[in-house]
């Protein structure tokens, strides 16, 4: 079946928390409308820019664009930005149920708002691995009150100025600023939240009936912090993550990374003339934030009922040993497929936070991402060798390079980040972190692979070696799009270079990618037979297509 949306997207005045600042919504729309379709559906959506001085382009966060990878939505990447006034038409498949979302993928435009979610039901007739009477779904994002200008000013100024930690947590694009739900009860300097009624920032309320079995579909789309999520009194049980099914286990919170999707069923099965918090905490980062709060209302019981006890209490954010635990609880459901038994490449990936002409970078294996003008998809598939430094970056880091200390020599260099991978076959990733510029301090990056998932195969502490690779997880690795890397620690993961395009792989922490942390697999692009030329209307691509008399 066809889906057709017809989106504008433009700035809006909003009050996500409580204080006006400016967003970019669609249809009028913040957060974005919630897409829904069916597995095997084919979704059209025609966007126009109304954004009057700037490009804009959406990528379909978990989608795989399995043969259409010029509707990936990564600027520079599989496409032109979509123009000021420009229509520009995504059309592709959703092959696989679950929950995903959308967003901006270009500059800070997630960070000002641009995201929306994507839900995937089973085709009609199929039936989910587990039951549920109801659903919500629940997508996370954080908030800054500078606006994303000003925020992208200052991470490209030299003296560096970091954009700091969110003003606020939202919960579907809602959260207070000014005041707390549970002032009272949290022992919260501040004051109660007093709601006159419909205000925009007040929290929509879960509303569930007693006894009931509810599936929360949770995205975390947001720009920068990790977070902990909970119900009061509720325990939940994990069934799926990033769109894959997993091996089900019960927890009473759960991590949620930036780009990371998970469904958790609960069951409403406490003292029914009450009301539950469900609280949302920064975790992996000092907070600075307050936790996000909204209700879970046992349906006849008053909303304004506040609860008993005081919202949950993330652990400390600090205890990665607790983190760590629990991604590694997360594993495929029986009948998932299982990953080829060994990689034809290996690539070992070193994070490092980096000086770049004194101007405070992410590199990896040194080298700091910087996007052409030309897309990548374009320009290899046409040959335009021109468009980029042809150059390939590096395999493998040092193996001398020492992971718990600050770099020796912290300057790095730009590059293209472009890895060619052989059609079909199998690439180890090892993603490693280190040190950053401070001493002390590893950062938890949340990695996004595009166009494809790739199985866990395992996390380690400290270097990886050679030998870490005979405790790798084949049986039920989890498969997913994004992964985390924990301080000082490594990632391993295993996917199939099985479809043509140009695929950004990249810290989801918006303002490190935009910092250079992120590289591109080429994979099959000679295999393309020809790209919408609406994708390419830019750079070189552009030209070359004026030169063929714009056919
Ligand atoms: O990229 C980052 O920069 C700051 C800090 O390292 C320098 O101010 C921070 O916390 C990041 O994640």
């Amino acid at each position: 079946k066809s889906r057709h949306f017809r989106w504008e997207v433009e700035y809006m005045h909003r009050s996500p928390d409580g204080l006006e600042g400016v967003v970019i919504g669609i249809n009028g729309q913040f957060p974005g409308p919630t897409m829904r379709a069916r597995a095997g559906d084919t979704i059209h959506v025609e966007l126009t820019n109304k954004l009057p001085t700037e490009g804009v382009v959406i990528h379909w966060h978990g989608i795989r664009q399995l043969g259409t990878p010029w509707a990936d939505g990564t600027a520079s990447i599989s496409q032109c930005a979509i123009n000021p006034g420009e229509k520009f038409l995504y059309r592709f498949k959703v092959d696989k149920a679950g929950t995903y979302f959308y967003h901006g993928h270009y500059g800070m435009q997630r960070s000002a708002g641009l995201y929306g979610s994507l839900i995937v039901d089973v085709r009609e007739g199929d039936k989910e691995p587990f039951e549920y009477d109801g659903e919500f779904n629940v997508l996370l994002s954080d908030w800054w009150h500078k606006g994303s200008h000003e925020q992208e000013l200052d991470l490209s100024s030299n003296p560096f100025r970091w954009i700091g930690e969110p003003q606020t947590l939202l919960i579907n694009g809602r959260g207070q600023y000014n005041c707390s739900l549970a002032a009272e009860l949290s022992h919260s300097q501040m004051s109660q939240c007093k709601f006159r009624g419909n205000e925009p920032y007040a929290p929509r309320l879960l509303r569930v009936q007693p006894r009931k079995t509810y599936r929360l579909r949770i995205a975390s789309s947001t720009a920068l912090a990790s977070l902990n999520f909970a119900i009061g009194n509720h325990k939940l049980r994990v069934v799926e993550a990033d769109g894959n099914y997993v091996h089900p286990f019960t927890v009473d919170n759960i991590d949620i990374y930036s780009g990371e999707s998970y469904s958790v069923l609960f069951t409403a099965d406490q003292e029914p003339s009450n009301n539950y918090w469900i609280s949302v905490s920064v975790r992996g980062r000092e907070p600075k934030t307050p936790p996000g709060l909204t209700i879970l209302n046992y349906q006849p019981t008053p909303a304004s009922k506040l609860p008993i006890s005081p919202p949950p209490v993330a652990p400390a954010w600090n205890d990665f040993k607790y983190s760590l635990a629990l991604s590694k609880r997360v594993f495929a459901l029986k009948g998932t497929a299982k990953p080829p038994a060994r990689p034809d490449r290996r690539i070992l990936l070193l994070n490092t936070q980096n000086f770049v002409d004194g101007y405070t970078k992410w590199a990896i294996n040194n080298v700091s991402l910087v996007l052409p003008a030309t897309p990548y998809l374009g320009s290899i598939r046409y040959g335009l060798t021109k468009a980029f430094d042809q150059t390939p970056p590096p395999d493998d880091f040092g193996r001398e390079y020492e992971i718990m200390k600050p770099a020796g020599n912290p300057n790095s260099t730009y590059g293209n980040g472009v890895y060619t991978l052989s059609f079909n076959t199998t690439v180890d990733v090892i993603l490693q972190n280190a040190n950053a510029l401070k001493a002390n301090v590893s950062e938890i990056h949340p990695w996004h692979l595009h166009g494809h998932d790739f199985w866990v195969l395992g996390y380690g502490e400290g270097k990886f070696t050679g030998k870490d690779q005979e405790k790798f997880n084949l049986v039920n690795p989890p498969l997913k799009n994004t992964a985390v890397i924990f301080p000082y620690g490594w990632t391993a993961l295993r996917f199939v270079a099985d479809n043509p395009g140009a695929w950004a792989f990249h810290c989801h922490i918006e303002p490190h990618l935009h910092m250079g942390m992120g590289v591109v697999f080429a994979e099959g692009i000679p295999r393309i037979k020809k790209i919408p030329r609406e994708a390419l209307g830019c750079g070189l691509t552009g030209k070359l297509s004026l030169k063929n008399g714009g056919t």
